[in-house]
């Protein structure tokens, strides 16, 4: 479990990143933080690592405050997957996969051989390990930095707009491998995105924020569709448009959901009942 009591971050030039934030994020599920450009979900993901320590409050991780922690100890026990995959460009990708156990002392050779097992967790093939990271697509890219924050099967995973620089298809894509390798491994991941369709198809948490690191609502998202604190939350998530309010229309004897202009969006299947 991480804890965030009442945390706040202002920066050198006095702008205050983060007010006063404070959230539970529970094990073995998945947490999305969401919201505008400068918002302040950058600066809350890093308070996990200390890559930014907080200006006041405290994190906690299973209920330990990590200001008691060494910042490289703790950030070596807690994967982190950023935009772009922060690839080193020199490096062969198995190396690059290999990076967190080398630097926490694994022998080469079973570091790679735990890169290469990580690999195919993401679904690249063993022809990619030895090309570097310009030979790859920009979504081979991306895998191979998810490979890298989970190859030393940490229990935490900080990842920050990790999907946000490929294209839809792609995104889809990776978008639906995370959603399996999560099944398989209950991490407790922490995500963060602007993308409120990311956020609620990746999300047992979502919280939404405001500028400042003020959340505007937590919940899951059902529980936020169904009860939107406010028109903020309304309109961040889409059912001021129309889109998101949806009713059962008759089609050829058919029960067929609709949206509010009668666009169909799906079918009512009752074999989803039982399931
Ligand atoms: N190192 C820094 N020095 C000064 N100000 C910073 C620094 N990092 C972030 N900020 C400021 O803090 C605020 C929050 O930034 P942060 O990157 O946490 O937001 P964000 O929601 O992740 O934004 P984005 O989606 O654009 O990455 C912004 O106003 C930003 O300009």
């Amino acid at each position: 479990m991480i804890e965030y009591r009442s945390v706040g971050k202002t920066y050198d030039d006095g702008s205050p990143a983060v007010d006063d934030f404070s959230l539970v994020i529970p094990s073995h599920s998945t947490t999305v933080l969401v919201g505008s450009s400068g918002c302040g979900k950058t600066t809350l993901l890093r308070m996990v690592n200390r890559m930014v320590d907080p200006t006041h409050g405290q994190v906690l991780i299973d209920d330990v405050d990590i200001a008691t922690r060494g910042p490289v100890e703790l950030r070596r026990s807690i994967g982190y997957v950023m935009q772009q995959a922060g690839l080193l460009p020199h490096r062969r990708i198995v190396d690059n996969v290999a990076t967190p156990l080398r630097l926490a002392g694994v022998p080469r050779r079973e570091a790679r051989e735990r890169a290469m097992d990580a690999l195919a967790k993401v679904g690249l093939g063993a022809d990619l390990a030895d090309k570097y990271p310009r030979q790859l697509s920009g979504g081979q890219q991306q895998r191979a930095g998810v490979a890298r924050g989970l190859v030393a099967d940490p229990n935490i995973l900080l990842m920050d707009e990790p999907f946000g620089a490929v294209d839809p298809i792609v995104r889809a894509d990776l978008q639906r491998q995370l959603q399996t390798l999560q099944h398989e491994l209950g991490k407790t991941i922490l995500f963060v995105t602007h993308d409120i369709e990311e956020a609620f198809l990746l999300g047992d948490q979502v919280v939404i924020l405001r500028k400042g690191g003020v959340v505007a609502q937590a919940g899951s998202p059902a529980e936020i569709l169904a009860a939107p604190a406010d028109d903020f939350v309304r309109s961040f998530v889409g059912l001021d448009k129309g889109r998101r309010r949806l009713r059962i229309a008759e089609l050829d004897g058919q029960r067929v959901v609709v949206d509010e202009h009668g666009r169909p969006a799906g079918v009512l299947d009752p074999t989803l009942d039982r399931t």
